[in-house]
């Protein structure tokens, strides 16, 4: 726990100035554990529904509808202390979240994508976003229509990032990790929405992360303005005329909250402040009005800076560039067309690409340019190999309950499930020879290959219970 004596001078007096006589309430929320927070996978299912799964009453997030408080975790997520039965009642050992049902994430850091009102069929642009707490809220808004551009610029957290898309059943996805000013030579005006959620020093995650506090004893604040400044220019260029834009941080640093923002607007005349109200105990910057912060003593999350801007509507010049050749549809192999047509939905074979043999399922109208790095164009259905398809894990996590005619369903409480997810063979209850989804209380979790009654576990290696 972090204490008063411990906080640098610069810090406690800059706090002083912001807080004034709020500055005792917030030292003494240090003391508090930080709060715990689930958020529903709204592509999956309902807030309601995921509460009567869980079988827990949970408290509500004021701001975030499809958002709950975990209260029995306040404080910190270990597990490996725990037996067996124990780990799989808590909430990042359950069976449902391997199903992707929910997000666990820090109530306040749900606040940013919600702002971005984001809406079916927008293209939204999530430009730092490792490890995907926001990408995955932005997917659930967007309910399978539109674009998600999900950017990381370090290629070892873009890695966590690709697993909770692909967790979560995202498929109008592409994940890249680039440098911020190669995606805005290609993705000109392109955005209805953009989340700049900055890498920042921290200061709001002090009591929630330790190492949070060690590495801002190091760097401070001064070290972010420039790189944050540098990360929404390149977003001004990627935003569409009348678009929004949404900057938020974990830090209270007025030098990178206020700092960058009014520096931006300073260079960009063509973007306004779109004022949020400080509801639920947000609180409205005193030099920036129309953003806000929250705060560890005024609302049960932890310390956060979000602003929303709009870019200036204009008219856009027709685009007059030439409608593209329709490309000739690949000859897809007899293996993978024979697979796909085991799951009932309307695929669109135009859609497909395929690449050193790994087939995908391209987002719709989606803009893919080769000068860039992609970690995922779509969904990443699986690998055509010898005479045969072998499906991915992302595959199985996008596919719905009832577009697979015999899933091998399996409800939370059988012991088979854990089994499954820690990759062991299971047995199934009927024969069957094939490759089958498997599911828990009707969500897949992936796939097995059947043989009579005995299922080859085809579960995701990296993926595995411990
Ligand atoms: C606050 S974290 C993002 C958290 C994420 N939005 C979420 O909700 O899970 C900031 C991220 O910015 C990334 N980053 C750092 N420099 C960057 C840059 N120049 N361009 C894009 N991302 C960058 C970091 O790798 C880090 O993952």
């Amino acid at each position: 726990m972090i204490q008063e004596k411990d906080l640098p001078i610069g810090y406690k007096t800059a706090m002083k100035d912001l807080l004034k006589e709020d500055y005792d309430a917030y030292i003494r929320s240090l003391d508090e554990k930080p709060y715990v927070g689930i958020r529903t996978n709204l592509l999956k299912l309902t807030p309601e529904r995921l509460k009567e799964i869980l079988d827990r009453d949970f408290i509500s997030i004021p701001w975030v509808e499809e958002g709950f408080y975990f209260e029995e975790e306040k404080g910190v997520l270990t597990t490996s202390t725990l037996s067996e039965d124990d780990k799989i009642k808590s909430i990042s050992k359950n069976p449902y979240y391997f199903a992707g049902l929910y997000y666990i994430q820090e109530p306040s850091a749900m606040t940013p994508a919600m702002m971005a009102g984001i809406k079916p069929g927008d293209k939204v642009l999530d430009l730092c976003a490792a490890p995907g707490g926001k990408s995955t809220q932005a997917a659930s808004y967007l309910k399978g229509e539109g674009l998600l551009v999900s950017n990381d610029f370090s290629a070892s957290r873009v890695k966590a990032l690709q697993k909770n898309i692909e967790v979560s059943g995202i498929d109008n996805v592409l994940i890249t990790n680039e440098d911020p000013k190669n995606l805005s030579k290609i993705y000109i005006e392109y955005f209805d929405k953009i989340i700049v959620d900055a890498p920042c020093s921290g200061e709001g995650m002090f009591r929630r992360d330790s190492a949070v506090f060690k590495a801002y004893l190091s760097r401070g604040p001064k070290f972010f303005t420039g790189l944050q400044v540098s990360i929404l220019n390149e977003a001004a260029k990627m935003l569409k005329p009348g678009g929004t834009l949404v900057y938020s941080t974990c830090t209270y640093s007025k030098i990178e909250d206020e700092g960058s923002l009014l520096e931006f607007l300073e260079i960009h005349k063509e973007f306004y402040i779109d004022k949020i109200k400080a509801d639920y105990g947000f609180e409205e910057s005193r030099d920036l009005p129309g953003t806000i912060r929250l705060f560890p003593h005024k609302i049960k999350g932890e310390g956060h800076f979000v602003a929303r801007l709009k870019k200036e509507n204009r008219v856009v010049e027709e685009n007059k560039e030439k409608p593209k050749k329709k490309k000739k549809s690949p000859k897809l192999a007899e293996e993978l067309v024979e697979f796909l047509s085991k799951i009932k939905r309307d695929w669109d074979y135009e859609r497909i690409f395929i690449n050193k043999n790994y087939a995908y399922y391209l987002p719709k109208d989606a803009l893919i340019d080769k000068s860039l790095h992609y970690i995922r164009t779509g969904l990443l259905l699986g690998e055509i190999k010898k005479n045969r398809f072998e499906p991915f894990q992302a595959l199985a996590m996008n596919i719905k309950f009832e577009e697979w005619d015999n899933p091998l369903n399996l409800t939370a409480t059988d012991e088979r499930v854990i089994r499954y997810l820690k990759g062991e063979t299971i047995e199934a209850d009927d024969e069957y020879n094939g490759i089958r989804l498997v599911c828990v209380d009707g969500f897949s979790l992936g796939f097995v290959k059947q043989n009579k009654r005995s299922c080859k576990n085809k579960y995701y290696q990296g993926w595995r219970w411990m």
